[in-house]
């Protein structure tokens, strides 16, 4: 299959997400689109798509224009295998005991690790990105202070890494949920891959809303990695899925929004426990003590 991509660059970290988030609306739809900050040191931001079908021009100009970036520069890639291809380049990550890689790479798992694998999808959770990076380290603590989660949920579960994290080392079955169904296949057939059928439950939900969810709460642990205005929207919610002393585990924060999800949580009776920033993002670990 043909794919073609739409590449530009503009000045600004807000200005650049903004863009990101517009071009998910173009049509036609694009299979991905990356926000990347340049690393020459000159504060510009690269945003690229990429597409199944060629882009409209005349859209993408008026985007490029109304977003103050410079005009996109579209390219027709040769047939490539990119799911292959970006296989082969993603090498393991370690977070903590975790230990998260794609098949080719399965002879370099350690002994002492606690094995993820995830191969390159179309769903966010490589454990590359630093949200999720940060919510694997962040599990591991708890997981080190001698927490063991027995109601646990994963609302915005990607690839499921956060749940299949905890169904690694907890004996009980995590929920999954992701609002986005091709994200819960995805989810599905990484949990398969990695023999936890029947212990990772994959649901498709826009936050705690689904029966099994429901049934499942109150929760002792929830990981929401799901961007700051979401998270703001779900802390009643989560307030009440969570019991007293309960832990939640969320990211998707970028670092100067973070003391805002803290208040508001706060205000829910969900309360600061450790905050760690990797790159632009924040983890929060939070307890419910009302
Ligand atoms: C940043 S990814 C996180 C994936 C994975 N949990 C990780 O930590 O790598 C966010 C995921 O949340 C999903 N999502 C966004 N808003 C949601 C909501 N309100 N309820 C459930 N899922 C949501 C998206 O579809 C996406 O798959």
């Amino acid at each position: 299959m043909t794919t073609f991509t739409a590449l530009t660059t503009l000045q600004g970290r807000d200005a650049a997400y903004a863009l990101g988030e517009a071009m998910e609306r173009l049509e036609p739809e694009p299979t991905g689109v990356g926000v990347f900050e340049m690393e020459d040191g000159s504060g510009l931001w690269e945003v690229g798509a990429y597409f199944e079908a060629e882009p409209d021009d005349t859209s993408l100009a008026v985007l490029a224009a109304a977003m103050g970036a410079k005009p996109f520069v579209v390219s027709e890639l040769p047939e490539t295998d990119w799911v292959a291809h970006v296989r082969r380049e993603l090498a393991p990550v370690e977070a903590g005991r975790f230990f998260v890689y794609g098949s080719h790479d399965a002879d370099k798992v350690p002994a002492d690790c606690e094995p993820l694998l995830i191969e390159a999808a179309m769903a966010f959770g490589t454990g590359h990105h630093g949200t999720t990076l940060g919510c694997l380290r962040a599990l591991d603590r708890l997981a080190n202070n001698g927490f063991v989660g027995e109601h646990v949920a994963d609302i915005g579960c990607g690839t499921a890494v956060l749940a299949m994290g905890a169904a690694r080392i907890w004996p009980q079955t995590v929920i999954a949920s992701d609002i986005d169904e091709v994200a819960v296949d995805v989810a599905r057939a990484n949990v398969a891959a990695n023999g936890l059928e029947g212990r990772v439950d994959c649901v498709e939900a826009a936050g705690f809303d689904h029966p099994t969810l429901a049934a499942a709460a109150p929760f002792d642990l929830v990981f929401a990695n799901i961007l700051k205005g979401p998270l703001v929207s779900l802390a009643p919610d989560m307030a009440k899925a969570l019991q007293e002393d309960g832990y939640a585990i969320l990211s998707g924060i970028l670092n100067e929004q973070a003391d805002e999800v803290i208040e508001v949580y706060a205000r829910s009776g969900i309360n600061l426990v450790h905050r760690e920033s990797i790159v632009d993002w924040t983890t929060l670990t939070l307890q419910k003590n009302t």
